[in-house]
């Protein structure tokens, strides 16, 4: 695998692109603002979604599809609710059996699926892989370390995108659980709202760690309804992923959450950013899969009660505290 496409080139379309050319591959970015490709191939620089941090010459950039046609994979970094689109689009473009590469965090609202079954229904004769982990974008496009998960049912295949992508700095880990390596990504963009909300309230660190290990049951339970491997969650793509994102205002979705706790209102957040939350979507399916099957994810709820239904802050808070003691399961 040499040749590499990255569609979608906000901030981790971008630095995994620019991880991919530290990695040896030839590699080309699909931007869908002219812009964005008109930056990064003039200035080395995505000056919309990833100002300030200089990229790699040898990175080259378009607006054309079909420029990604003779790729021999495919890093798939759209928001999760494009995905669908973005991926019957590609599917038109490419060879049979070129391996899609989900990066983007998240579960479709519109039918409850899984990204790699969306891939599955869009592109049948493109193999899915999952790419996911702890990882700030702007970190990665520096070049400093950290480790991923890689996972694909085909193990030839995540060996391949291993061995093509992965670098020291870039540490991949081969793992053949597709369905765990998505469900971590997902849930734990609901928690850091979760974390940020406890951040914004001001009501301390340790509410913050007990909202993060109570969030990692809850994506357990979540994650055992999809049949995910528990190894998986408990690795990179799960906790890994979990403690990052629930740690820092570099997340969004904390700081989205932050400033809810803070008192600002989802919309003006919104509206004030054009970066994506994941989990400020994510939340709703998550929250209609739970309860469409009995699952108790109480973190899942209140947040879903916070964003989507409007309810007070700190009472939706008192209430979760005020849940009956149960055992540690
Ligand atoms: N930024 C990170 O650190 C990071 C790390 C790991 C995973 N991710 C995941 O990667 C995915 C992309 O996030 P990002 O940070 O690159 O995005 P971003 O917030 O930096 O940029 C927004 C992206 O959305 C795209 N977009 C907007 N409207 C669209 C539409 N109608 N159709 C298709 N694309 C559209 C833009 O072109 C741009 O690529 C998300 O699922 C995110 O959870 C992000
Ligand atoms: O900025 P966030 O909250 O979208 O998180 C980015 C990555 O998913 C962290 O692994």
């Amino acid at each position: 695998m040499k040749k590499i496409g990255v569609l979608g080139a906000g901030a981790w379309g971008t630095a995994l692109a620019t991880a991919a050319v530290r990695a040896g591959c030839d590699t080309v970015l699909w931007a869908r603002e002219a812009e964005v490709a008109a930056s990064i191939n003039a200035s080395h620089e995505n000056t919309l979604f990833l100002k300030g941090v200089a990229l790699p010459p040898a990175l080259r950039a378009t607006t054309d599809m079909a420029d990604l046609g003779d790729c021999d994979a495919i890093l798939i970094v759209s928001p999760a609710q494009h995905l669908r689109t973005m991926s019957a689009a590609l599917a038109a473009h490419v060879r049979h059996g070129v391996p899609f590469v989900i990066c983007s965090k998240g579960i479709e609202i519109s039918s409850g699926k899984l990204l790699s079954d969306v891939v599955t229904e869009t592109a049948p004769h493109n193999p899915p892989a999952v790419l996911s982990g702890p990882t700030f974008a702007a970190e990665v496009a520096q070049g400093l370390p950290c480790a991923l998960t890689l996972a694909c049912t085909d193990k030839a295949v995540g060996m391949a995108l291993v061995e093509a992508l992965g670098a020291p700095t870039f540490r991949l880990y081969y793992n053949e659980d597709i369905i765990g390596a998505q469900i971590g990504g997902a849930v734990k963009n609901v928690l850091a709202i979760a974390t940020g909300i406890v951040a914004g309230l001001g009501i301390g660190e340790n509410a913050r760690a007990a909202v993060i290990t109570r969030g990692l049951a809850e994506i357990v339970r979540f994650g055992e309804l999809f049949g995910a491997q528990a190894e998986t969650l408990m690795g990179l793509s799960g906790l890994g992923d979990l403690i990052l994102t629930c740690s820092s205002t570099q997340s969004r979705n904390m700081s989205l959450g932050k400033a809810i706790g803070e008192g600002q209102t989802l919309e003006s957040i919104m509206a004030s950013r054009n970066s994506i939350a994941e989990g400020a979507h994510t939340v709703e399916i998550v929250y209609k899969i739970a309860q469409d099957n009995n699952l108790d994810m109480p973190i899942t709820e209140s947040v879903y009660h916070i964003l989507k239904e409007n309810r007070d802050v700190r009472s939706v808070t008192e209430a979760l505290l005020a849940r009956p003691f149960t055992d540690e399961s």
